[in-house]
């Protein structure tokens, strides 16, 4: 290569075709060499450098930009208001996913003020509802790959596959193989979506640098024809690849990372089916960092809302009955945390404490009798009663105060369900959890009409105030993006390298402290969104706290104040300037 590089000139001044490329017929092999750093029209070119009209005259200047730009320079916040004016233009929610997704591409640090910014109007684009129908409309929209691919055709090579993408320094990494993308089922590779917003919110929400963020899809094919048979269809078009194959694939992947990140890479697990994803995590939680954000996250979000719910509900947790329709997981994530939570404060053995907790699944109220066929993760739940086969007279027979939706098919908290929740109880806690929208168990005007406005409500996606009876109820958005980008940050500031259900439980009560009695009054149960970046910055220090204490966190000494130690450390979109 040196002796290729010495004759760059030829004597006419041109540059000569060191590397053939020129030279090179179109069957010809070359190699794309590039140059690493930026200036002129790649400089526009580059979302994480480019700042458009924002470049000062001194930048256009040192970086060649004369000419590449009108003379106008804008500030950010100019260029903010501009687009926050065009994106407000689109009555389609998806127009706007996608306005937002090309701004990225072409201003990251653009993008991430936005998003920080608003953060209350564009987490609904970026995330739930609207990332459900970008994914599954992701064949037609994708342009440019957001993340990395690792489809079966790459087996024995997934090392390799990582090399591939361009940033070296990963500190979380979210993966998905697309199987259950919220309540919409098998998606395959279009999950894609799902991690891409996931580590978005990482970084706009967590303050965890986009560098280091990287979405991965696994695609082991799908089981869903309509996927299958659709032109456009931007995975491997057969059916899933199973059991024994299925695991040495995923088991290369989970290596391969460790091999190539280290010890402290956090994965998270998002989106797998319930058949696989309780067995991965059970199997890679003590050889990796890793977290599953629909089990542990969930349980996490939930439990801070229901922490927080006493105030309005009166009583302990160990007073409340808790009744589930889906027995998942996020449904059973949820139980078991808040099992354990219960027994941490009554000092009660976990099996007992899980007696008041009740789940529906498809086939009726989990119980006894049903033990047999039961999947590993119900048979804990599986209570001495009597066959109940509907939600309405398994609300009848266990006697809720505290009903969860978890089951991923919307409409199944019926009028007859929230009236007799609130027959039996003064302030009766729903949440209906599902996501997208479609799928929530109802909405938050159902609950609050159908209870006559006594119900304290929360939902996965969100839904807008409503005034019942001369009161504005607002209700709660129990999702787990309060919890994972806070949760994760915590682990990587502190080098931790194993996930303790302690965290978990400190993530809750973190959360749970940042509600106020301003916002009990409007039976609110989680805290505005708009404050996310400070409440990240507790949750990432309670959870730091916890793991200096378990003697996992590797980063020492420890920062004396973690909640300033987590905010300095925070990404921040303002622009750079640039010598
Ligand atoms: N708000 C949030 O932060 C989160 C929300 N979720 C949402 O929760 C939903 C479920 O996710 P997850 O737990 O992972 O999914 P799973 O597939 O693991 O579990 C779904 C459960 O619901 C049951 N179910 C489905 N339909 C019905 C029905 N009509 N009546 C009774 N039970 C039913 C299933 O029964 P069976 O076992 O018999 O098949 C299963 O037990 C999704 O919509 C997802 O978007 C998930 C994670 C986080
Ligand atoms: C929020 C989420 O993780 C889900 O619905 O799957
Ligand atoms: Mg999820």
């Amino acid at each position: 290569m040196e002796s290729a590089l010495k004759d760059l000139s030829t004597p006419t001044g041109g540059v000569e075709d060191v590397y053939g490329e020129d030279c090179a017929t179109e069957d010809q092999c070359i190699t794309p060499w590039t140059i690493a750093v930026s200036s002129g029209y790649n400089l526009l070119r580059d979302p994480r450098y480019n700042k458009g009209l924002a470049f000062t005259e001194r930048e256009r200047d040192a970086h060649y930009l004369r000419g590449l730009l009108p003379p106008v320079i804008s500030s950010q916040e100019l260029q903010e208001k501009k687009l926050m004016q065009s994106i407000r233009q689109y009555d389609v929610p998806l127009h706007k996913y996608v306005a937002m997704m090309e701004l990225e591409e072409r201003n990251e640090r653009l993008f991430y003020k936005l998003l920080i910014d608003n953060v209350e109007e564009l987490l609904p684009i970026v995330y739930t509802p609207t990332v459900g129908e970008a994914c599954q409309k992701y064949g037609s929209l994708f342009k440019r790959p957001q993340g990395l691919y690792i489809s079966l055709n790459e087996k024995g090579r997934i090392l390799e596959v990582l090399k591939n993408w361009p940033e070296k320094s990963i500190q979380v990494i979210v993966v998905t193989d697309g199987e259950r993308i919220l309540g919409l089922g098998d998606l395959g590779c279009q999950g894609m979506g799902i991690p891409v917003g996931k580590l978005a919110l990482y970084t706009a929400l967590g303050g965890v640098r986009p560098s280091a963020c990287l979405p991965i899809t696994i695609d082991v094919g799908t089981n869903n024809e309509k996927l299958l048979n659709d032109e456009f269809y931007i995975g491997l078009r057969q059916r899933r690849a199973t059991g024994q194959e299925y695991y040495d694939f995923l088991h290369e992947f989970m290596s391969a990372v460790k091999q190539n990140y280290g010890e402290k890479i956090l994965v998270q697990f998002e989106d797998f089916a319930n058949h696989n994803a309780f067995e991965l995590l059970a199997k890679y939680r003590t050889s990796h960092l890793v977290f599953n954000d629909d089990i542990q996250g969930t349980a996490s979000v939930v439990l801070a809302g229901l922490i927080a719910s006493l105030k309005l509900l009166g009583g302990a947790l160990c007073d409340h009955t808790f009744l589930f329709l889906g027995a998942g997981e996020a449904g059973t994530g949820i139980a078991e945390l808040i099992a354990l939570e219960i027994s941490n404060k009554t000092n009660i053995p976990v099996e007992e404490t899980r007696k008041k907790i009740w789940l529906v699944d498809s086939k009726g109220l989990i119980v006894s009798g049903r033990k047999e066929t039961l999947q590993a993760f119900k048979k804990p739940w599986a209570h001495e009663h009597e066959p109940v086969n509907n939600l309405l007279d398994a609300v009848k027979a266990v006697k809720p105060t505290v009903l969860i939706g978890t089951s991923g098919t919307g409409r199944t908290f019926t009028k007859e369900v929230v009236e007799a929740m609130a027959c039996m109880n003064k302030r009766p806690l729903i949440m209906a959890l599902s996501n997208p929208t479609s799928q929530a168990e109802c909405t938050a005007e159902e609950a609050y009409t159908w209870s006559e406005g006594r119900a304290v409500f929360a939902s996965g996606s969100p839904f807008p105030s409503f005034e019942y009876d001369g009161k504005l109820n607002i209700p709660g958005q129990a999702n787990n993006c309060y919890i994972f980008p806070g949760f994760g940050f915590g682990l990587v500031m502190s080098g931790t390298i194993r996930v303790h259900d302690d965290m978990l439980l400190a993530a809750s009560e973190a959360l749970a402290a940042q509600v106020t009695e301003e916002h009990y009054a409007k039976g609110m149960i989680y805290p505005p969104f708009a404050d996310i970046r400070k409440i990240s910055a507790h949750i990432a220090a309670s959870v730091a706290a916890k793991a200096y204490e378990l003697g996992v966190a590797t980063r020492l000494p420890r920062p004396a104040d973690l909640v300033k130690y987590a905010e300095s450390c925070m990404y921040t979109p303002n622009y750079r300037s640039y010598r």
